[in-house]
């Protein structure tokens, strides 16, 4: 069963902490960052590779502190990415964070996870978000390239447009359905 239900966060008004600044932490911070340029993040490891630094650097919203990973970091964060190399780190987070109601992912263990990260697609106003419900992260990442590759920078203008056309609606709420159905109904007509 499938029962993962995605949501769109707005991590540039959200505290994330990230334990970890080692390869996996930098890859986690590379895709949060990718899509979120100014995401909130708090830093904590006990040393930070020279690429996590160099990334981090490139924002002034990502802020390093070099030190063992500790429940006071906890305080005043929403979300918590857990990827340090040790196994029982990540629990002890999982295990706290859990106990103050965070939403916790413990990178690639997908067990002590409330959330996975997705791979995703973003062509201006668009966002596509894909999850293979963890079965393999490879075959998101593929499905993520595919889909940059074919989904057209247009899309964009054509959001766009649609929403300077709905502005334009002065009917009621069942009118705007009504002619917002029919002016994209061109987008999933089949052409025989
Ligand atoms: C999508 C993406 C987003 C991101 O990282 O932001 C992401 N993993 C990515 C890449 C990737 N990760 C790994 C490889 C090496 C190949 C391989 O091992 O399969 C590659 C491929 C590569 O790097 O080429 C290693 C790995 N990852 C997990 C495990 C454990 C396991 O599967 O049991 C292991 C084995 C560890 C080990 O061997 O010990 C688990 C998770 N990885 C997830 C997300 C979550 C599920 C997402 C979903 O539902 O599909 C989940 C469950 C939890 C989480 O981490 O959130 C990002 C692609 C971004 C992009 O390119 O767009
Ligand atoms: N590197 C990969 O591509 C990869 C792939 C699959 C699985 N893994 C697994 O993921 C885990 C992380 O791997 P990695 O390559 O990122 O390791 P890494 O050694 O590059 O990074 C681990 C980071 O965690 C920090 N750390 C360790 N204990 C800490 C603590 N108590 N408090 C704060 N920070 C702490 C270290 O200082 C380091 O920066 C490992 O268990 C590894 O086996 C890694």
């Amino acid at each position: 069963m499938n029962h993962l239900y995605p949501i769109f966060l707005k991590v540039h008004e959200l505290n994330i902490l990230l334990i970890g600044g080692g390869n996996v932490g930098t890859e986690k911070l590379e895709f949060l960052l990718k899509s979120s340029p100014k995401a909130q993040v708090t830093a904590v490891s006990r040393e930070f590779s020279q690429s996590f630094i160099d990334l981090a650097e490139t924002t002034d919203t990502v802020t390093m502190i070099e030190d063992v990973y500790h429940e006071k970091y906890l305080g005043a964060k929403h979300i918590v990415i857990a990827a340090t190399d040790d196994k029982a780190v990540n629990r002890q987070i999982q295990d706290e964070a859990k106990e103050r109601f965070l939403l916790v992912n413990v990178a690639d263990t997908p067990d002590l996870c409330d959330f996975y990260l997705g791979g995703i697609v973003t062509k201006g106003n668009l966002k596509v978000a894909i999850s293979t419900n963890g079965k393999s992260p490879t075959a998101a990442k593929r499905l993520r390239q595919l889909l940059e590759d074919v989904l057209p920078e247009e899309l964009d203008d054509l959001l766009d447009n649609l929403n300077a056309y709905r502005e334009t609606l002065k009917g009621d709420f069942e009118y705007k359905v009504k002619a917002m159905n029919e002016i994209t109904e061109g987008l999933v007509k089949k052409s025989s």
